[in-house]
């Protein structure tokens, strides 16, 4: 068992007050390393400073820091000086990389000084106390910054709220994007993700164009609220819902107005709600001005495991799916789960749909994740979700989701070649939900594009029918569809040309040759394109 959180910070900081906090609101035990060692060594701390010197406190403490990382399940908090120590910073970093968080807690200066001290008893800051600790500060914050995986900023806060915000930030994941033509952004996942908007933005926008629809006002409130405390000015604006955002009207609606509200490069466009705000929030964003800051809030689960992460943005034309967009990385990408509260159970099955292809094509133990919870997953209530074990469950999805994502698109942020692999079941996709005119949601048809392109490869040799059985049995487990029974091939076949994949008259799909191993197929036999189509009839 490791610790569910280690706090760091200066003398004052209020780790022990804050921990206990913590560890009180989430049921679990507290422990303080200066206490424990008291009791470990049967005397005071300035005792034992006095009587053996500071070089043999840090061993006796580095040794029982290295035991409570293995052995405790609670929060557990650490002297100041201790992440100075050469063999407590290694344990530190093994923690983290067993998935571990080290908050460092950063509290005002002034208020951390006088809390240390207050009281007296404390060896490092003997002399000129405040002198001290100023300088320990310098020697010391530069190494928490380094050893901490959580930062948390605690001013003004009272220690229930500073609580709050470090068990917000704890449970959250990140997963780090970046690359050769990449600005490195992070996405953060889990409850009170959107928290973090005006760090993310920065404090260089005066104004925010905060685009969302209406079925997700209540979050877009919350953001809103958010922005505006921090100092901004928010420019509301609310786009048609689903596909009948992204369009070129649309986008051309909020470029008049972001040009009449005097909106300038040094904005800032924040999207919000499903994939098809975030979309055309990001191509707003990528073309006004030749390019402002954006950051996304995903609010669906397809959203936030695809969508708001890559960079992709784009419109529809009235041709097809995406025609016009651009490649165009957002700051950073705040999937806050309590936003999933609200999502409607056939929305949050579609993005499983986007899930399910990041396990096919890049991580099997989603797809092993899909299988154990498929009865919860589908299933989903957004009422009772939030606090769950199934909210740990889908946090792992998203994390797992978005990291093959972000492995792709680091490596080929515009689609030169690997990125092509996360567009599996995407040929056929988008031909369907085309001619469906957008009744079919994205993730939907993404289902049966992959069983398409299953039975395409099944054809062709590339893997054995029992892989093609598998897509259908998991997908069906999980509420997706597997099959379409409307639409003629002609058209599906002229509408594939259209694929951004395809090259001059060749088609080109991605494949699997198994489980996590994908490949291009150029121009397959127009006999095999059409016998699976005849297949996913059935
Ligand atoms: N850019 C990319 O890389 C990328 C990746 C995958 C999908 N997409 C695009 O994303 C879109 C699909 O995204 P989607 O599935 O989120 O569809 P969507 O954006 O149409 O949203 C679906 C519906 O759910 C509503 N909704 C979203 N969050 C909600 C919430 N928390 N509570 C209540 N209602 C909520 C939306 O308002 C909408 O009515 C498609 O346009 C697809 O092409 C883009
Ligand atoms: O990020 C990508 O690259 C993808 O292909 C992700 C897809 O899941 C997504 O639907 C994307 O919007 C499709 O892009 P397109 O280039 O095929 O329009």
């Amino acid at each position: 068992m490791r610790p569910r959180a280690v706090i760091i910070g200066m003398m004052g900081a209020g780790k022990t007050r804050v921990g206990k906090e913590v560890a009180h609101i989430m049921h679990l035990p507290f422990a303080d390393a200066d206490v424990e060692i008291e009791r470990e060594v049967g005397m005071k701390i300035p005792a034992y400073f006095e009587r053996y010197g500071e070089p043999a406190f840090r061993k006796v403490e580095a040794e029982l820091i290295a035991y409570f990382l293995e052995d405790f399940d609670g929060i557990f908090s650490l002297g100041g000086g201790a992440p100075m120590t050469a063999s407590t910073q290694d344990a530190l970093a093994s923690y983290i990389e067993d998935g571990g968080r080290v908050v460092y807690l950063d509290a005002d200066p002034a208020e951390a000084m006088e809390r240390a001290n207050r009281g007296g008893g404390r060896p490092m800051l003997n002399g000129d106390a405040n002198a001290r600790w100023k300088m320990l500060f310098a020697q010391r914050d530069p190494v928490f910054r380094s050893v901490a995986n959580v930062h948390v900023h605690t001013r003004g806060m009272t220690p229930q709220g500073a609580a709050r915000k470090v068990i917000d930030m704890v449970s959250q994941r990140t997963v780090h994007v970046t690359g050769t033509s990449i600005d490195p952004y992070d996405v953060a996942i889990g409850q009170g993700a959107m928290n973090h908007l005006a760090d993310v933005l920065g404090d260089k926008p005066v104004r925010v164009a905060l685009i969302h629809t209406q079925p997700v006002q209540r979050h877009s409130d919350r953001a809103r609220a958010l922005l505006r405390q921090s100092g901004y000015e928010v420019s509301d604006i609310v786009i048609p819902d689903a596909e009948s955002g992204k369009t070129s009207a649309v986008a051309n609606g909020i470029w008049e107005r972001l040009g009449e509200e005097g909106f300038t490069r040094s904005d800032a466009v924040v999207g919000l709600g499903g994939g098809a705000a975030t979309d055309l929030a990001g191509f707003v964003a990528a073309t006004w001005m030749r390019g402002v800051r954006y950051v996304n809030c995903p609010t669906s689960l397809l959203a936030m495991v695809d969508a708001s992460t890559g960079g992709k943005t784009g419109i529809n034309t009235p041709q097809g799916k995406n025609l016009v967009g651009s490649f165009y990385t957002p700051a950073g990408v705040l999937a806050d789960t309590k936003t999933l509260a609200s999502l409607p159970n056939d929305i949050f099955i579609e993005g499983l749909g986007e899930v399910a292809k990041s396990g096919f094509i890049g991580d099997p133990e989603i797809l092993s994740l899909l299988e154990a919870h498929a009865d919860e997953l589908r299933a989903f209530n957004g009422a009772v979700f939030l606090g769950t074990p199934l909210e740990n469950v889908v946090c792992e999805l998203i994390e797992r989701t978005v990291s093959v994502k972000a492995r792709h698109v680091s490596a080929d942020l515009k689609e030169k070649g690997l990125r092509e692999f996360l567009n599996y079941g995407h040929t056929l996709g988008h031909a369907i939900e085309k001619l469906e005119h957008f009744r079919w949601r994205h993730g939907n048809a993404v289902a049966v594009g992959m069983v398409y392109a299953a039975e395409l490869a099944c054809i062709l040799g590339y893997i054995d029918r029992d892989l093609v059985d598998y897509h259908r049995t998991l997908l069906t487990s999980l509420g997706l569809p597997t099959s379409w029974h409307d639409g003629s091939f002609e058209d599906v076949l002229a509408l594939m040309h259209r694929d951004k994949k395809a090259r001059g008259n060749e088609l080109r799909f991605v494949v699997l040759d198994s489980i996590g191993h994908v490949v291009h197929l150029d121009n397959p036999p127009a006999d095999a394109v059409r016998e699976a189509f005849e297949r996913i009839r059935r």
